[in-house]
């Protein structure tokens, strides 16, 4: 959807910014473009929309060659996001968001409700803010203008430009969840620029980690994480990066335990095979566990004396989800359920498991292999 074949791009005085550059990204995917101040970032994606010229090479949206594009109408499908964002402070909310559809030809009665629509989808009440002015807004609130704005013509690609670089950790965290979100319907093309690793690795469906004007390694987040591809790109990553792993890290069904399982229904077992069993109900969907201590003294039926779980994740949910969870319920072990059967109990997950899980998955991304298939003694 966007190619770039050896783009090189010299400014005036003779700064490379971008060397020799080739990379795509896929249709409907989202690319994070990562690294330091003046890595070449910026340049990169302004070489996209024609802000800048390449110097050498050449770049393709869509199948077709820009450089033969009027710019101005390139620009009509490619939504443009920056961090100042660049708002018209005379003109209100909604009319800011609907600006670009009205220019496009749409009429201003169907540009302003399309307007109001983007602007629930980012989350902003139009009733309440759409008649505000740009500084009558918290800057959390101007970059979902922003991001309202770009997406009113329904651009196939978006361009971001550190999108949420102006706003407080906590706002971040919410817009970028947001975003996900958004994505996950709308499947636009996306290059996302960032200095913020953290961002990239949870945001990108791959991750472009930059050198001096040129990549030094496109992979898939926990292969940037797991499988650094050069001493500069694991120095970038930071020594945290096992950490940051488990936020990419999903649980797999291989990485669950098979515990003892009850049911409501049963007498109380006299024994159990560990010091507690989950308590499942008829339709094999979790509903608690019991412990052998409180089994072995009781009467009655499992229902009785079983205790409801709390900690508990789908499966898929990351690594650091399931030990955000252990350690929120203090929990030793949390129970996964499959996300598409309403519940149905699949196995626990316990720390000692969810360390394996990681190593595994570590040494799959160093193997190039799938997890399952990382033999165990390789982990050691
Ligand atoms: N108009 C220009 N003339 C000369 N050099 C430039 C120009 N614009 C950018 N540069 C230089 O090109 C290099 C890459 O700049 P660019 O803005 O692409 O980096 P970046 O990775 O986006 O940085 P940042 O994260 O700080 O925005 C830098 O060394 C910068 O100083």
């Amino acid at each position: 959807m966007i190619r770039f074949e050896h783009v090189t791009k010299r400014y005036a005085d003779g700064t490379t910014a971008v060397d020799d550059l080739s990379f795509e990204v896929a249709e409907g995917e989202l690319v994070t473009l990562v690294g330091p101040s003046g890595c070449g970032k910026t340049t990169t994606m302004k070489m996209v929309n024609r802000l800048i010229e390449p110097t050498e090479g050449r770049i393709h949206v869509d199948g077709q060659d820009i450089s033969e594009v009027d710019p101005v109408r390139l620009r009509r499908r490619i939504g443009y996001v920056i961090q100042q964002v660049g708002l018209f402070p005379h003109k209100t909310v909604l009319d800011n968001t609907a600006t670009v559809p009205h220019l496009l030809g749409v009429t201003r009665a169907k540009a302003r409700a399309r307007a109001a629509e983007l602007l629930h989808l980012v989350g902003l009440d139009p009733s309440v803010h759409g008649d505000r002015y740009p500084d009558q807004l918290s800057g959390g609130q101007r970059q979902r203008v922003g991001v309202a704005r770009a997406l009113a013509a329904d651009p196939p690609v978006l361009l971001m430009d550190e999108p949420f670089g102006a706003v407080d950790p906590v706002v971040r965290e919410h817009l970028q969840s947001e975003f996900l979100r958004l994505q996950s319907e709308m499947r636009k093309t996306v290059l996302f620029v960032t200095h913020d690793i953290e961002e990239a690795v949870r945001l990108g469906d791959r991750i472009a980690v930059y050198g001096q004007g040129r990549i030094e390694q496109f992979d898939a987040p926990a292969t940037v994480l797991g499988a650094p591809a050069t001493p500069y790109v694991a120095d970038f990553v930071g020594a945290d990066r096992g950490l940051k792993r488990l936020s990419v890290t999903p649980i797999e069904e291989g990485d669950l335990e098979q515990p003892p399982i009850v049911h409501l229904d049963d007498a109380l077992p006299r024994e159990l095979r560990s010091r507690w069993a989950v308590v499942l109900d008829r339709d094999d969907n979790l509903h608690g566990w019991i412990s052998a201590e409180r089994a072995a003294g009781g009467t009655g039926t499992v229902r009785d004396h079983a205790r409801r779980m709390e900690a508990w994740l789908p499966l898929g949910a990351s690594l650091k989800q399931a030990f955000a969870t252990m350690l929120q319920h203090d929990a030793g072990w949390i129970a996964v359920i499959d996300r598409e059967e309403r519940g149905r109990f699949l196995g626990v997950l316990t720390p000692a498991r969810l360390h394996e899980a990681l190593r595994r998955s570590t040494a799959a991304d160093a193997q190039d292999i799938p997890r399952t298939e990382v033999a165990v003694e390789s982990i050691g």
